[in-house]
């Protein structure tokens, strides 16, 4: 299974294709567009989430519900691209008519949207327009922003519907937002689910909650911004799914670029990441122990061991950095007339933890439904089924 998505930020739409959705798989466009709203959500966002309203217009690859095992195609209509089409119209002047923006600047009006040549450092904008060749950093920023992850968590929404067949579930929740962290605690998973849908930072401990809600606010105020960390777990998952054999078929190795990929992440930890560096080996490992099936004693590794799921949670986090637009300016120097300035901002969302949380989630399921479909693949939902219960019987007997 596979995707490419396509679009600018404040383009007309974001759009994407999945190849390798097994047939007869009932599609619920709901559950697809509460993935999407669900990411639009989480305290910290500036003011693009109140133009948006993100709904999937499915375009190929099912019919009468189902999929079809041909490639599905779809689109998020960008609500805020009446707003840029002079700008970003694929054909035309980008804009740029110099008149009008004289006449505007003149009269402090500004609906013109100038070249931008002032780059953000944090943002993609600067190596951008030196890889690419580009004066105009919008050609940089438009398909670097985060405005992407819709599609990604669309594409993920498509691997927990197939997940969901076979029970298997994911889940996620916010554990740190600046210095507020969630202390470490035996998490239910159930529970998890309950509260992260509930609370406005997807944060499962309500008096944890109020007080990152207070840091975001600060920092607001500030005109500052904010990273964290969110940790996605799973439950029911086989053991058996990734390989030893090779460095690409290592299911840690996956999970972890398509979580690094997300915008502004820079570092995963799979069960006990980098806090097992410091411990010693009787205090990492998971004892192994056999009660009508094998099991752990604790799970340490999160799940995974030698790139396999070994029958126990996924559980993995990611660190978010703070976000690179900020309205306290840092100093840069202008693309074009090399002098230095301090950025001025229109708007920029503060945080965005909570939303990546979800991108983090769905990415997880994606990664997690290619490798279901790696190991019990089939070309219609009900082949997969039966290797599925076929594999199942094989473990009971061992
Ligand atoms: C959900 C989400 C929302 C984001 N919102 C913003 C934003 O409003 N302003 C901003 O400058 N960066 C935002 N970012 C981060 C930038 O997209 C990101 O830092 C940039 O593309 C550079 O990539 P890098 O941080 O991975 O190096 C957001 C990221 C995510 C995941
Ligand atoms: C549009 C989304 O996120 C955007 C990601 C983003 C960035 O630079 O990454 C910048 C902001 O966009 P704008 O410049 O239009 O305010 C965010 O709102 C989204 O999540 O759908």
């Amino acid at each position: 299974m596979r995707y490419l998505t396509a679009g600018e930020s404040h383009g007309r739409a974001i759009t994407g294709v999945l190849e390798g959705m097994p047939a007869n798989l009932e599609i619920d466009k709901d559950e697809i567009n509460r993935q999407l709203a669900r990411r639009q959500g989480g305290y910290g966002r500036g003011g693009r989430m109140q133009i948006e309203n993100d709904q999937i217009d499915i375009l190929s690859g099912i019919r009468g519900g189902k999929t079809l095992g041909t490639p599905i195609s779809f689109q998020i209509e960008n609500d805020d691209w009446p707003n840029w089409e002079e700008v970003l119209a694929p054909f035309g002047d980008n804009g740029y008519d110099q008149d009008e923006i004289k006449i505007q600047k003149e009269n402090k009006i500004k609906t013109v949207k100038p070249k931008v040549t002032k780059p953000r450092p944090g943002h993609a904008d600067l190596a951008g327009a030196l890889k690419y060749n580009q004066s105009d950093l919008r050609n940089i920023l438009e398909r670097a922003s985060a405005r992407e992850t819709a599609m990604r968590v669309t594409v993920g929404a498509f691997g927990r519907i197939l997940l969901k067949e076979f029970g298997i579930d994911v889940t996620s929740h916010v554990q740190r937002i600046g210095a507020v962290e969630l202390a470490e605690q035996e998490l239910d998973f159930a529970e998890i689910r309950n509260k992260s849908a509930q609370s406005e930072v997807r944060c499962i401990d309500e008096e944890v909650t109020e007080e990152m809600i207070a840091e975001i606010d600060d920092c607001k105020e500030e005109g500052n911004s904010l990273g964290g960390v969110f940790e996605v777990r799973t439950t029911n998952l086989p053991a058996g799914l990734g390989s030893h054999v090779h460095w690409d078929r290592k299911l840690d190795g996956k999970l972890a670029q398509a979580l690094m990929s997300i915008q502004a992440i820079k570092g995963v930890e799979v069960g006990l990441g980098f806090e097992a560096a410091s411990r010693r080996g009787s205090e990492v490992h998971d004892e192994i122990a056999y009660d009508d099936q094998f099991h752990r004693l604790t799970n340490n590794a999160g799940g995974i061991e030698g790139g396999m799921t070994n029958g126990e949670p996924l559980v993995i986090k990611a660190a978010m950095k703070p976000i690179p637009t900020l309205y306290k300016p840092l100093s840069s120097v202008d693309l074009e007339t090399k002098e230095k300035f301090k950025a001025s901002v229109e708007r920029s969302d503060v945080t965005a933890v909570p939303a990546a949380s979800i991108v983090g989630e769905n990415v997880v399921a994606f990664e997690l439904a290619k490798a279901f479909l790696n190991k019990f693949g089939g070309d219609s939902l009900e082949e997969i089924k039966a290797n599925y219960n076929n594999y199942l019987k094989m473990l009971e007997q061992r």
